[in-house]
């Protein structure tokens, strides 16, 4: 007996191997066309996520793929890039998706479980609710007094060399908290914020090993990260620390009476998120400033248009106080053009939670040639809404997509079929349950 496992186990276990991955339904993902891939450890992450200027190959993929194409994760697994307008929609709109597991779980490690950015249904859409109010017309107009202050403050900057990115992202900060808070940055304690910014530091620097930790981790169970937090890592450090104060916070919360500002309406006694109105406003002010650093560099490298920009403005606000953004079409040009070229959330990644079939606005061909209107996915498939890419197709955008060419916006060259997004058919302020709900707020 032993003697027939010893010549026969092998063999029959390389049978029964390839008879699984011969019958194994093969992904709709590894029919369609992409690039391909010279590392199974890395697949195309390091391209897609370390590449020194954003795009440097993605936006090549779109213009040699089209919107729709396969790509290679760490280890192997297949993932699916989508521009597809109507796919977008449906991938960001149907329950079927959920976000990826390690940006729930890295929201939960650091705003505590039941945060509000991580909830889903009923309970998301109360809180949603409840902090609507604070972005009525109404409430928005208010808020342009506080941001005039700020601005006029930055007006005395010194005029040597200055680091126009850490002035903007202090300035946003103090203008988001007055607005939103009624209090200004100092009340939210030195700790607090210079822990924000590693939180934020630690978000936007990206490297090997994160991307390899970001795919193993990624698979690992919930229990792992709620073990995670003790581990002796600078990551961990933050996220501990930010749950420290938040829950610091929360106990001072509860001496507090209700009041009237966003911040009331979260710490309300019934409701046990843990994400405060300063962790929100600490979120909207980088987001903010990213759209002005920007939208300044945009200005420098075109000098022509900033005169024509400021004589625009000159001109119709004039001894106009009031906000006359209305009658100032070079400065909405200007904004959406930013916001188009420079989304503060290029990739966002999705998980299938169930089986289902992607429906495409534009058909594409695969790569055996056939001509494909809709893609079936499987649980637990990596799909990845690419709204950067989304927001340089040239069928939406014009000849010249990679460009900075604000009159795209005037001369009626942008797409003008069916709305996508909130707002000028952009995806920057994403869609779905989770939409922006600042995007009021961010566009005059
Ligand atoms: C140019 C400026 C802004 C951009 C591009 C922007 C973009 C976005 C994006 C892409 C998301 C989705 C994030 C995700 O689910 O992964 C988001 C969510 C959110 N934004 Fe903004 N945002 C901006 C300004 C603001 C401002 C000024 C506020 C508030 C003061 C704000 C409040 C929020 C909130 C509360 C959410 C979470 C919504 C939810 O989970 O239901 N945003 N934003």
């Amino acid at each position: 007996m032993e003697h027939a496992l010893h010549y026969y186990g092998a063999p029959v276990v390389a049978v029964v191997l390839i008879l699984y991955l011969s019958l194994r339904r093969r992904s709709a993902i590894q029919n369609l066309a992409g690039p391909p891939s010279s590392s199974w450890i890395f697949g195309h992450m390091r391209q897609l996520l370390l590449s020194p200027r954003y795009g440097a190959h993605e936006f090549n993929w779109l213009d040699s793929y089209g919107p729709v194409y396969a790509l290679k994760g760490c280890f192997g697994q297949d993932r699916l890039m989508v521009a597809d307008a109507v796919a977008m929609q449906y991938i960001l709109n149907s329950p079927n998706f959920r976000r990826s597991f390690t940006d729930d779980n890295a929201r939960n490690l650091v705003f505590g479980e039941k945060n509000f950015l991580v909830l889903r249904g009923s309970e998301h859409r109360r809180i949603r609710s409840a902090l609507n109010t604070g972005f009525t017309a109404a409430a928005v107009r208010s808020y342009h007094a506080v941001f005039k202050v700020v601005a006029e403050q930055l007006e005395n900057f010194p005029s040597t060399t200055t680091d126009v990115c850490s002035l903007l992202s202090a300035a946003t900060l103090e203008a988001t908290c007055q607005a939103v808070l009624g209090r200004p940055t100092q009340d939210l304690g030195e700790e607090f914020v210079a822990n924000n910014r590693e939180i934020v530091k630690l978000i936007a620097s990206q490297s090997e090993v994160h991307v390899l930790a970001d795919a193993i981790v990624s698979r690992l169970p919930t229990w792992f990260w709620r073990a995670a937090i003790h581990l002796p890592t600078k990551a961990f450090a933050v996220a501990r620390k930010a749950r420290f104060l938040g829950n610091q916070r929360e106990a001072t919360a509860q001496g507090l009476e209700t009041g009237s500002d966003l911040f009331s309406r979260l710490a309300d006694p019934n409701n046990s998120n843990t994400l405060a109105e300063e962790d929100l406003a600490m979120q909207a002010a980088v987001v903010l400033s990213n759209a002005i650093s920007f939208g300044l560099l945009e200005l420098a490298k075109h000098p022509d248009f900033q005169d024509r920009l400021r004589a625009e403005i000159y001109s119709t606000l004039g001894n106009n106080t009031s906000l006359a953004y209305e009658s100032m079409p070079l400065l909405n040009a200007f904004l959406r053009e930013i916001l188009r070229l420079y989304p503060a959330l290029p990739l966002s990644d999705r998980i299938v939670w169930e089986e289902t079939v992607i429906p495409l606005g534009e058909s594409i061909i695969s790569s055996k040639g056939e001509r494909i209107n809709q893609i079936p996915v499987r649980k637990g498939e990596i799909v990845t809404v690419a709204i950067a890419a989304y927001q340089r197709l040239p069928s939406r955008w014009g000849k010249d997509p990679h460009t900075f060419n604000p009159s795209r916006w005037l001369d009626g060259e942008t797409y003008q079929g069916e709305a996508v997004g909130p707002y000028a058919n952009l995806m920057s302020f994403l869609g779905g349950p989770h939409i922006c709900l600042g995007y009021a707020r961010a566009q005059p």
